[in-house]
């Protein structure tokens, strides 16, 4: 049998969701799949980045250390985990933009079937959490992907806060996570894991 590939594709300006994309990689290689973990490239100008100091310490962190994303990975993956932050309750510009390179694969029918799941953060418990993955994930439904979200298929879904399009988490002006979600994306990831084996074999 095959083992799965997975992307866990992610951005991130301060972290968090950098965070929850390691959690994934670690629980990706944990359920026997060939993982990849890559940034999704920051398109903001150092002006705004230096804005931020977290925003700053974070894009100097993991710009040289951690592969950017092409569309390359998409094709290659047979699953994907997103993790990506609201804006404005929608997906961050540097994501659309992302996921706008990837016309020519989906005319070429390559996205079809890609087993798909996507984690978010948003500084409000009711600051776009569900709104930013639904949106994100019309995305997925043009591609033909099957979207293995959570639901409420295991407890840890509960203790994250019961998001049953995806994990999310919220975070304080700190940049610290205000639930623990690690669990629950571990769930994620071993569910997606799961549903993308009865794909490929
Ligand atoms: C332009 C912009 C818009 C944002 N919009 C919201 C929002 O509508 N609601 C909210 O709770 N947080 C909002 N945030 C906060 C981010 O979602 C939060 O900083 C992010 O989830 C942290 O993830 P990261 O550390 O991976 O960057 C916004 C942040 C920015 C920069």
């Amino acid at each position: 049998m095959a083992n799965v590939k997975l992307a866990v594709v992610y951005y991130s300006s301060t972290g968090t969701n950098y965070q929850l994309a390691q959690w994934a990689e670690e629980q990706g290689k944990e359920a026997g799949a060939e993982v990849k973990l890559v940034r999704i490239p920051e398109l903001a100008p150092m002006e705004a980045i230096e804005q931020n100091p977290q925003w700053k310490e974070h894009y100097l962190a993991t710009k040289d250390s951690v592969p950017e994303a092409t569309i390359n990975d998409l094709d290659w993956a047979d699953a994907v985990i997103f993790s990506i932050p609201t804006r404005f309750g929608n997906v961050p510009g540097q994501v659309k933009q992302f996921m706008d390179q990837a016309g020519g694969l989906w005319f070429q029918g390559k996205l079809v079937n890609k087993v798909v799941s996507a984690m978010t953060s948003a500084q409000n418990v009711h600051g776009g959490q569900e709104s930013t993955l639904l949106n994100f994930y019309t995305t997925m439904f043009h591609w033909g992907a099957i979207i293995a979200a959570p639901g409420y298929t295991d407890d840890a879904v509960f203790a994250t806060g019961g998001n049953p399009y995806g994990t999310s988490v919220s975070v304080d002006g700190e940049g610290n996570m205000k639930e623990d979600v690690e669990a629950g994306v571990r769930h994620q990831v071993n569910r997606t894991v799961d549903v993308a084996k009865r794909f490929i074999n």
